[in-house]
């Protein structure tokens, strides 16, 4: 599914946290947002689930207005896996995976079980499936959140920072398997690296704007990177053709 973001302003505590942002991540794509801390990463993904609400702007799905779905009909349209994998209450694995079988309604010929199976299979965890979810470690319960997205059946996953809590083995396994999945897939991610490697297309924030777009050599030029960071560093073309992103420390 495509998804375009246009013009979308935010404010929160008397402040302008998004000025006029447009984005779109089209369709089978790797789309990364990046930028500093604060810059609004995460407040611009919330406006997909209305947490973040908006004073201007929209957000259309294959073209249609999100405004006029239902939260049911959005759960079946796209995942979304938050920078928290926090969980109140103490669920299992198996039962924070099998919540996704819910959404998914009676639109699948498979079993409930196998659903979450394949899905615990898809992301090697099945081990843990009897775990309670509060006694997971950051990195475990990450990816558990990530399998309840992929059993939802739905050809988007928005993900806020899917990296974080996972060692760098589990990044790149997560980064594969999304970029495998030929799934839209709208992500924020801090690692410059990761970013230049993986993503299609790179929107870089500053300051609640989306200052640049466009493919990850693009954006991740020099100057363009010591403006938003305020650090030296770029990406640059490797022989197989896959970029990387030099940092400069001195
Ligand atoms: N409800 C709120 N009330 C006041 N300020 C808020 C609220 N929500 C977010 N902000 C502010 O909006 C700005 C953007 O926050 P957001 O979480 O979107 O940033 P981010 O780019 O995702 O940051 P990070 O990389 O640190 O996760 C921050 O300055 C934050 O303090």
């Amino acid at each position: 599914m495509k998804i375009e973001f246009r013009d979308i302003c935010v404010d929160a505590g008397g402040k302008k946290i998004l000025h006029e942002v447009n984005l779109t991540a089209e369709c089978g794509k790797m789309t990364g947002i990046i930028g500093p801390n604060g810059c609004g990463k995460s407040t611009l993904l919330k406006t997909t689930l209305g947490i973040s609400p908006m004073e201007a702007g929209e957000i259309l799905l294959d073209g249609a207005s999100l405004a006029g779905f239902s939260n049911k009909k959005l759960a079946q349209l796209y995942g979304y896996v938050g920078q928290d994998s926090d969980c109140v209450f103490d669920f299992t694995a198996y039962e924070i995976v099998s919540m996704a079988a819910h959404i998914r309604g009676k639109t699948s010929k498979k079993s409930e079980k196998e659903i979450v199976m394949n899905s615990l299979e898809q992301l090697e965890i099945p081990h843990l499936k009897d775990r309670n979810i509060q006694s997971l470690s950051g990195g475990e319960r990450k990816m558990v959140f990530i399998a309840r997205a992929f059993a939802q059946g739905v050809d988007t996953i928005i993900l806020d920072e899917p990296t974080n809590h996972l060692d760098i083995k589990h990044q790149l396994f997560i980064l594969d398997i999304l970029r495998k999945s030929k799934k839209t897939i709208l992500i924020v991610l801090h690692d410059l690296r990761l970013a230049a490697h993986y993503c299609d297309t790179l929107y870089l924030m500053k300051q609640g704007k989306a200052v640049y777009s466009g493919s990850p050599s693009e954006v991740l030029q020099k100057d363009r990177v010591r403006q938003v960071f305020g650090v030296e560093g770029f990406a640059s073309e490797k022989e197989d053709g896959t970029l990387d992103f030099h940092l400069q420390m001195n």
